[in-house]
């Protein structure tokens, strides 16, 4: 490492240049605030030495003045011995460590080796964080249908709130994802989501995730456990398929909303636990209030924003775009870039009916993208229920009533048309027409 020492004292500068040599570093050194700032200019330095007193100067000023320019370089402060206020000061001000001085080279050389596995800890996540980017493809958080766009719009500004959000909505239209993107707006960004997913344990074994358990609270629990709950301190917790959550475990997670406390499972010591929860349904929770499966006050509690990501049949104007996202990102991974839908395949895709929403359509254009050996990818390469699907679906002639035809008419020609204006012009109809029509099917 190439690391800055700041200190007012010619002897300091040198031991410790000398000591650092001997680690196998590499030092520059600077007797002021004014020769340190210069020495960040001209070298690249990976670590500095600060230390506090620096002649008339306050060495922790420096530090403060170099984090709100937006310099991150982790700092090592050196401190007198006695004083754990400079220690304190230093820490709050954004230093990485200190070492009370005068100190021994071991134990500099100690937080040396800490803050290098530390640096490269750092860089491995974040080289794993791009690969992970480049692994997905790109997620879009914006509709071309108002109602979608309006559903994104309240989610992200209430991200910054500790407000509890309700997603509603088919499985596969995207309740996880905008889960995941709320929390990444929210001020607790950097701290944990953690999901749990309520239908796939037993009540038992569900409860005991979520809040923990303590050693022989049941058969099984061999050792004291951490739930959820505790994991997502200061995060966001994710419930999916909030509405199979069974009725006895209702009241706890109230009470962990309401009053932010809860107890592990066998435990009497109430623990606190601050914790933003997002849940998500494909179920008419109000229905199931109704039907006595889930609490009513719990209900309110969770739907205090409720949004709605509706089923991609509804979201014509965003079926190509998606389709295309999903292909420029397939075809990149596979070498194929510039792999194009052709016209039929367009087609193909906007006549189906998309059960399966976002995830089917993620899937059927990677499996696309797998086996079309040509430049364009033709309906072949889509799976034979897809066929069946668009054999079944609405055609004149078939047993169906004019508005359902109308409807499937209208929202095909939106989904092949760049602009509503465009499909009004194709319908022979005027776009104000045609955004009420919408309206009233729904589907805006
Ligand atoms: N905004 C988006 N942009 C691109 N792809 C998306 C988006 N939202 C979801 N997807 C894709 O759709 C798939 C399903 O998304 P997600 O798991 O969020 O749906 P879900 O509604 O939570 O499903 P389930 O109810 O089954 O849990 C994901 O694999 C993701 O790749």
């Amino acid at each position: 490492m190439t690391i800055l020492i700041v200190d007012d004292q010619p002897n300091v500068l040198r031991t410790t240049t000398y000591a650092l040599s001997a680690m196998g570093h590499q030092s520059v050194t600077a007797e002021n605030s004014r020769q340190a700032a210069r020495q960040l200019e001209a070298e690249k330095i990976d670590a500095i030495l600060l230390d506090v007193n620096l002649g008339p100067e306050n060495g922790l000023d420096f530090l403060s003045h170099i984090r709100a320019e937006g310099n991150l370089t982790p700092v090592i402060v050196f401190t007198a011995q006695t004083s754990v206020e400079s220690a304190v000061d230093a820490m709050r001000r954004g230093a990485y460590d200190y070492i009370p001085k005068p100190f021994i080279p071991e134990d500099l050389e100690q937080k040396l080796k800490k803050l290098s596995e530390h640096q490269s800890m750092q860089t491995k996540v974040t080289d794993l964080q791009a690969q992970v980017a480049k692994a997905h493809p790109t997620l879009m958080l914006e509709s071309g249908e108002p109602a979608v766009q309006r559903a994104f719009d309240m989610a992200f500004r209430a991200a910054s709130s500790d407000a509890n959000i309700l997603v509603l909505g088919p499985s596969g239209t995207g309740k996880t994802v905008l889960a995941r993107a709320v929390h990444d707006r929210s001020q607790r960004a950097d701290k944990a989501f953690i999901t749990i997913n309520c239908p796939s344990l037993s009540r038992e074994l569900l409860e005991s995730e979520l809040f923990g358990h303590v050693k022989g609270a049941f058969t099984g629990a061999l050792k004291d456990t951490w739930g959820k709950v505790a994991a997502a301190d200061e995060g966001t917790l994710f419930l999916d398929e909030i509405g199979e959550i069974p009725l006895e475990i209702q009241p706890k997670l109230l009470r962990l909303l309401q009053d932010r406390e809860y107890e592990r499972v066998g435990d009497t010591r109430t623990r606190k636990a601050n914790v933003r929860v997002i849940a998500a349904t494909n179920r008419d929770l109000a229905k199931e209030v109704a039907a006595g499966r889930f609490r009513e006050d719990l209900y309110y509690r969770l739907k205090v924003i409720a949004v709605e990501m509706p089923a991609l049949a509804d979201r014509p104007a965003d079926l190509m775009p998606l389709a295309e996202n999903y292909l420029n990102h397939f075809a990149r991974e596979q070498g194929r870039a510039g792999l194009r839908f052709s016209a039929d395949a367009r087609t193909a895709v906007i006549d189906y009916g998309w059960p399966g929403n976002l995830r089917e359509l993620r899937n059927v254009i990677e499996r696309a993208v797998i086996l079309t050996a040509g430049p364009e990818i033709e309906p072949a390469d889509f799976p034979d229920e897809f066929h069946e699907k668009e054999e079944s679906s609405l055609r004149p002639g078939h047993l169906v009533t004019i508005d359902a035809l109308e409807q499937e008419h209208i929202r095909r020609i939106i989904a092949k048309s760049p602009s509503l204006d465009q499909a009004a012009k194709t319908l022979g109809i005027d776009t104000a027409t045609l955004y009420r029509k919408r309206k009233r099917m729904g589907l805006a």
